[in-house]
């Protein structure tokens, strides 16, 4: 049997006293109350020692507990600060008059009446308070008589302890008698024991290799990071650029430049967010203006009747990154132009497992000379292969701002079709008033959904609970599935 020299040395000290708990050996082994107990679990299971675990329960009082701590519960206290009857409207002005009043009525201790309060005559303390009279004199209370009452009210809060005794065994004793070898141990070998042959005559520490280790958990990205930094990298490997932009943006961003007409439905209050603040129309809005009155320059005849400025000005919470793609291409209105982004966008929906009021969107648009929907199909197609999501196909849709449109779903087994999202090609109406002379394929495709898929999640909410137990047990390896 290969002991270590910690056994060992444990072994000695339990051969005169026998039996001692653990922090009593930590003392006498001038090491740590853990480490003493990982010595004594290794020759506990060697039968060299017993090993006793006692756990104690026991309650303290809480914060709001030690507030009450040698002047009773507040009930007794207001019961104290008047003689037989009191007026309501004064008692109410005692500071602990509003948790006190509730159970004082509810102990029977007094009875209200046309708004004077008096006692009753039945105030003995009951069991909770013999228990806080107990903990006030001893700091800490075990379990019985009115405890769970005060555990109840948050006044008193478990505890508990664990403690180990460690006795030597008789085969300990045995071992013990043969002499044990006390030498320190070698635990890593220098380059001159190696050398001059030295260690072939050290005790070396013996290591058991068949021991799983205790699981680290070192830092690590967020799942759902780690999918949105995987598609940033395939976006950019495709040869896109990244657009940024704000959280807020003008109604006329988020809704008008994409030919929303003012009283669609989506912009009303129960879909959209809106915020009190406004923002100046960029220099050329008139452009957008005469679109959506009668059509501008184009064949179009517009959506009629008047357009305000005022409705364009107000900023809301942006419902989608399109609002981004339009500001992208008023800036760069010349080809070829090839840009994404990954952003928050926020809709005033019912929450539910797979709705939420705020999620992330990846959008993209592609503007090139002679673009068309074969070559949007094709990026969408290929995007989503390298997402890992084989099976594709296109539906059709509706969009103000684009013709065609198209809605993408992936084949998900167990699922079968699911949405992802919206595409299609920017109608003339959007492109015209910015001097856009080209197609432009743009798609707003819905990711936590993807990431939820990807995760195995039957909840979305799960992707922004603060739940470390799930982000430790989700893999960082394998992207794909
Ligand atoms: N903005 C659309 C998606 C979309 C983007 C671009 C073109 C067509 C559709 C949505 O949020 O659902």
């Amino acid at each position: 049997m290969e002991l270590t020299l910690n056994e060992k040395k444990l072994l000695v000290v339990l051969g005169s006293i026998g039996t001692a708990d653990t922090a009593v050996l930590a003392e006498k082994m001038d090491t740590r109350r853990e480490a003493v107990v990982q010595y004594a679990n290794l020759a506990g299971e060697r039968g060299l020692v017993d090993v006793e675990k006692h756990v104690a329960r026991r309650y303290v009082p809480t914060e709001e507990g030690r507030a009450y701590m040698g002047k009773g519960l507040p009930e007794r206290q207001l019961l104290e600060s008047f003689e037989e009857t009191i007026p309501m409207r004064d008692l109410q002005s005692h500071p602990l008059a509003k948790i006190a009043i509730g159970w004082m009525r509810k102990k029977g201790w007094i009875a209200i009446r046309d708004g004077v309060v008096t006692k009753t005559g039945k105030t003995a303390p009951g069991p909770d308070e013999a228990a806080f009279a107990r903990l006030a004199e001893n700091g800490e209370i075990a379990d019985g008589g009115g405890v769970a009452d005060l555990a109840k009210r948050g006044l008193v809060e478990e505890e508990e302890t664990v403690a180990y005794t460690v006795s030597i065994t008789p085969r300990g004793r045995e071992l013990l008698s043969q002499g044990l070898d006390l030498r320190e141990e070698a635990g890593t070998l220098t380059r001159e024991q190696i050398l001059s042959g030295e260690w072939k005559s050290l005790p070396l520490r013996r290591y058991d290799v068949t021991k799983l280790p205790r699981r680290a958990y070192p830092g690590k990205v967020h799942p759902y990071q780690r999918i949105i930094d995987e598609m940033r990298r395939i976006l950019f490997d495709m040869g896109f650029e990244e657009m940024s932009g704000g959280i807020v943006q003008s109604s006329f961003w988020n809704f008008d430049a994409l030919f929303q007409p003012q009283d669609h439905p989506a912009r009303e209050m129960q879909d959209t967010f809106f915020l009190g603040e406004r923002r100046p129309l960029p220099a050329g809005y008139e452009r957008v203006r005469d679109m959506h009155e009668h059509g501008g320059g184009t064949s179009s005849t517009g959506w009629g009747g008047t357009w305000s400025a005022e409705k364009a000005e107000q900023c809301v919470l942006r419902t989608h990154t399109t609002s981004l793609s339009i500001q992208h291409l008023a800036a760069h209105p010349k080809p070829p132009v090839r840009a994404f982004c990954i952003g928050r966008v926020y809709r005033r929906e019912a929450i539910d497992p797979t709705h939420l009021a705020e999620f992330e969107q990846l959008e993209g648009i592609v503007m090139d000379e002679d673009v068309n929907l074969r070559h949007l199909l094709g990026f969408l197609k290929e995007f989503y292969a390298k997402m890992g999501f084989e099976k594709v196909r296109f539906r059709p849709g509706y969009f103000p701002y684009t013709e065609p449109s198209v809605e993408p779903e992936v084949y998900v087994d167990g699922l079968g079709w699911v949405e992802l999202g919206g595409s299609g090609i920017f109608r003339q109406e959007v492109t015209e008033p910015f001097g856009i002379e080209h197609p432009v394929l743009a798609w707003g495709l819905g990711i936590s959904r993807v990431a939820m898929l990807r995760l195995g999640l039957r909840d979305l909410r799960q992707l922004y609970r603060s739940d470390v137990e799930w982000v430790r047990d989700t893999p960082t390896y394998g992207g794909r599935r």
